[in-house]
């Protein structure tokens, strides 16, 4: 499945300009998307479009003319003043009926969000909230127009707090803040609308992944070989060696500094070995991919074991404590492999790095030489090369103990079995969603390992 582009703010407006339409064309096609998808969406109801001074306000205006001339009851508010001239300002113009102030809009069933989209820079101000806010309040259904006004398209930051919409019509393409959070969050359902753009980014939405099941000449270690690195800790290591057999490894190799042995499934191969024997166990040529992280603990022994996985030349997994044991300069001497922190792990790695967490998240790819997949509600995977891409919103129950053990056993399952560090990451984030979509409300870690295989 090819994945769908997401742009900022200026990029769509670089597409919008290089297609050399007439922004007034751009403007009706982005207006009757947006009707048509509010007719589809729900049947005639008494609508009020909050339309803006700009490009985002012209699209409600279109929206508008259209829905009232289905014999929709729809009456308009505006905010600001239009640019003389503008396309905004020409819809203002020939609207037949009333334009209310929004502080004297009655409220409406469905009110539509037409304030501002991608050139909503500031938070609204005082006035205009206390105007708005009480419509979005009464209304039954709010649809934006490309984006929930109050939201930073690109950083996915809410800097004016107004009730969610519940559909938004993205225009031309998905913006950042149709995925990361908080913004995703007050989007409601998305759907991307064709406006005559053609558009390309190096950030798109992470895809469904290709994986193939295995064939008659498949065997054991052809499949691919991980082997886990553990320390102290053998349940979080040994969640991560379950999900990397279960996400198609065909031979997992637990490492362990203690712990008992005949703990299940037994189809992984548990072997506790001194830090020592690390380095010779890992010294395989079958090994695909080294997980180190999960249940590896920090201490001095830990410590060693971690040494003896970056020294093996493996593609490596890194994750969890190991994350808490190293730094940017050491990784930069790993590069090639793939890092996966939540936000606490990669501020202690990073620091506050500046801008979106797509921008933080390449960054540190960029220093490292590594593939991060930054973890969380919206989780990115980013390239040293500039790719990234965000998995569109998983499972909010993902958010407790083991799942990310689950998800790095995942990752390395894939890169075990030849992905790229960037397409196993990536796979690695989609399937895991995935799993965590099919066992549904009140999942544990340990569910999410029955429901790995492709479907
Ligand atoms: N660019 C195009 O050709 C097309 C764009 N489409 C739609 O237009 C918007 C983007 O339009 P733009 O005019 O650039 O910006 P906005 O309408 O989002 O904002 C208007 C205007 O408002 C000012 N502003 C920003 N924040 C505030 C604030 N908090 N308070 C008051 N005023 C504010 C700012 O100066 C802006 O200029 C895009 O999202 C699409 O919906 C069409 O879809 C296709 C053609
Ligand atoms: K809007």
């Amino acid at each position: 499945m090819t994945a769908r582009p997401i742009l900022t703010a200026a990029e769509m407006r670089d597409a919008e300009r290089r297609s050399g339409q007439p922004e007034r064309d751009m403007v009706e096609r982005a207006g009757l998307a947006l009707a048509t998808a509010i007719a589809r969406f729900t049947g005639p109801l008494r609508t009020l479009v909050v339309a803006g001074p700009g490009n985002n306000g012209a699209d409600g205006m279109v929206a508008a003319r259209h829905l009232a001339a289905a014999g929709w009851d729809v009456a308009v508010a505006v905010a600001g003043q239009s640019r003389p001239g503008s396309v905004a300002a020409e819809l203002r113009a020939d609207w037949p009926g009333h334009l209310a102030d929004p502080a004297a809009a009655a409220p409406a069933t469905l009110v539509v969000d037409a304030l501002f989209g991608t050139g909503f820079a500031r938070p609204l101000d005082d006035a205009l909230m206390a105007a708005v806010l009480p419509l979005w309040s009464a209304a039954r259904l709010r649809v934006a127009a490309d984006l929930p006004s109050g939201v930073d398209a690109d950083t996915g930051a809410v800097l004016s707090d107004l009730p969610a919409a519940h559909l938004t019509i993205a225009f031309g393409a998905l913006k950042p803040a149709h995925r990361l959070q908080p913004a995703a969050g007050r989007c409601g359902r998305v759907a991307v609308a064709d406006i005559g753009v053609e558009v390309g980014s190096t950030l798109t939405e992470l895809p469904r992944p290709r994986v193939h099941p295995p064939t008659a000449q498949s065997h054991k270690y052809s499949r691919g070989m991980v082997a886990v690195v553990a320390g102290a800790m053998p349940g979080a290591a040994a969640l991560a060696a379950s999900a990397a057999a279960r996400a198609g490894a065909g031979y997992v190799l637990q490492l362990m500094a203690g712990g008992a042995l005949d703990t299940h499934p037994h189809a992984i191969m548990r072997r506790i070995v001194s830090a020592d024997a690390v380095a010779e166990q890992l010294d395989d040529d079958r090994i695909g991919a080294v997980l180190v992280g999960p249940g590896l603990g920090r201490d001095a022994d830990a410590r060693r074991r971690l040494d003896a996985a970056l020294l093996s030349g493996k593609p490596l997994v890194i994750d969890g404590d190991a994350l808490a044991l190293l730094t940017p300069s050491r990784l930069s001497r790993h590069p090639g492999s793939i890092l996966t922190p939540h936000d606490g792990e990669f501020r202690r790695l990073f620091g506050d790095l500046p801008g979106s967490k797509v921008d933080r998240a390449r960054a540190a790819a960029a220093r490292t030489g590594c593939t991060l997949l930054l973890k969380g509600a919206d989780s990115v995977v980013a390239d040293p090369d500039g790719r990234a891409a965000i998995l569109p919103p998983a499972s909010p129950w993902l958010a407790t103990a083991g799942t990310g053990d689950v998800l790095a056993g995942i990752v390395a399952a894939r890169r075990a079995a030849g992905d790229t560090p960037f397409d196993a990451a990536a796979a690695g984030a989609w399937l895991h969603a995935d799993a965590a979509d099919r066992v549904g409300p009140g999942l544990i870690a340990d569910d999410l390992l029955t429901h790995l295989g492709p479907r």
